[in-house]
């Protein structure tokens, strides 16, 4: 099979879709890779890395296009991509398409099959394809909630850890997952007052067996998040119903109840943000103010480390991405039924029910997709 992996064109997003190491590991299963260059450079990958792994460097994201059977990306596809996707093309990257429907009717109109990161799931329940990017915006929530909170920023002025004698900021996380833990173990490490709230219990249980010292649990009802959220300095929105709109869990006329200058950082804001006021925002320019709240809702947080980032989700896209270059997505996604619920969109068809409620389109089941 022919892979192809341009660059990413999403304002400030400096991943790439495959290392080097995946390239090669694709070379050495007899696939011919297609990298635009300088694609990865970003990341900092040459074209030489590229080469020496047996790679080719296409001079244009057309020609990669054009000449790829699948496109393996980061992001989503951007306006200009989507038009040089075409019937019978794979696509394998984040989709988010629940919030999205200009790029579902894009994607519905290319005739291409689409597999998303973000709706492939695991044995236990888990997105690894999602994990690794949460991990990483978890970890960096907590970092620029309190760049968000200084002064300059428009923020409160609160230290997150606090100095002897005054107390810490007291943050927040609403949802408890992948995303939740990894910014309540980092706001925490910071010398914050850290409350994560779920709405699943065994979840909480968990959080409170493993990191009973260092954070506290809270059962998220709205009575709960509204009388923590009245306390905080900083609110992490971190909830997610897979491949759904995010639910709206604090609303524009609740924000005159919070602390003036509370920093509100949603990360779920790819799946359309957990707070009524979010809207997405780019790294050049991620924060905004309403009613004296600032928000910060960047949609790729894991771009501004891009080089961890690819690595990190590089190493869990490999084995998909292998499995559906040695043997096409239909029998790749029939052997294994955590990647067929990658499967958003084939042949004009949407196939993720979610997406379907959220946007409003008849869905075709995955099992009949593949046959089709
Ligand atoms: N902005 C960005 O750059 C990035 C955004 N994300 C997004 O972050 C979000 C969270 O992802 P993960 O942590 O991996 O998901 P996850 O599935 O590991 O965790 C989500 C948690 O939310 C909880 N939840 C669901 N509804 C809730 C509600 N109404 N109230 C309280 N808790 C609720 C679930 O029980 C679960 O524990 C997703 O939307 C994901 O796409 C992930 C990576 C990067
Ligand atoms: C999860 C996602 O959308 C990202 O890493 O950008
Ligand atoms: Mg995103």
């Amino acid at each position: 099979m022919k892979i192809g992996c341009p660059t990413e064109i999403k304002p400030q997003e400096f991943r790439v879709g495959l290392t080097p190491n995946a390239a090669q590991e694709a070379v050495n299963h007899g696939h011919t890779v297609l990298i635009q260059s300088g694609a990865g450079i970003g990341a900092g990958f040459e074209d030489a890395d590229y080469i020496a792994a047996g790679a080719e460097i296409i001079a244009t994201a057309e020609d990669v296009f054009a000449k790829a059977d699948m496109i393996v990306k980061v992001k989503e596809p951007q306006a200009g991509e989507r038009k040089m996707l075409r019937e019978g093309q794979l696509l394998f990257t984040y989709l988010h398409l629940a919030p999205d429907p200009a790029q579902t009717k894009d994607l519905l109109a290319s005739g291409c099959t689409a597999i998303a990161y973000e709706t492939v799931t695991d044995r236990n329940g888990g997105l690894p394809l999602l994990a690794p990017m949460s991990e990483v915006a978890g970890r960096l929530a907590p970092q620029v909630g309190a760049w968000t909170l200084q002064k300059a920023n428009g923020g409160r002025g609160v230290l997150m850890g606090g100095v002897p004698g005054v107390g810490p900021a007291r943050v927040m996380v609403i949802g408890g997952g992948v995303v939740g833990t990894h910014a309540a173990r980092i706001a925490a490490g910071m010398g914050a007052d850290v409350t994560v709230l779920d709405r699943s219990l065994p979840r909480l249980r968990y959080l409170d067996d493993v990191f009973g010292g260092t954070f506290k649990t809270s059962y998220a009802s709205a009575g709960n998040t509204i009388e923590l959220a009245r306390m905080a300095d900083m609110i992490i929105g971190a909830v997610l119903i897979p491949g759904a709109e995010a639910p709206k869990l604090i609303t524009r006329a609740q924000l005159s109840e919070l602390k003036p200058g509370a920093a509100l950082v949603d990360v779920a804001i790819d799946q359309g943000g957990c707070f009524e006021t979010s809207k997405a925002t780019t790294h050049q320019d991620p924060i905004y103010d309403v009613d004296g709240i600032m928000h910060y809702c960047v949609a790729n947080m894991p771009g501004a480390v891009a080089r961890t980032s690819t690595i990190a989700l590089g190493n869990a896209t490999m084995p998909f991405m292998l499995a559906l270059a040695d043997k096409g997505w239909k029998q790749a996604c029939l052997d294994d039924p955590h990647l067929m619920d990658g499967l958003n969109v084939h042949a004009g068809h949407l196939t993720y029910y979610a997406v379907g409620k959220a946007l409003g389109i008849d869905v075709m089941s995955p099992s009949i997709a593949v046959k089709h």
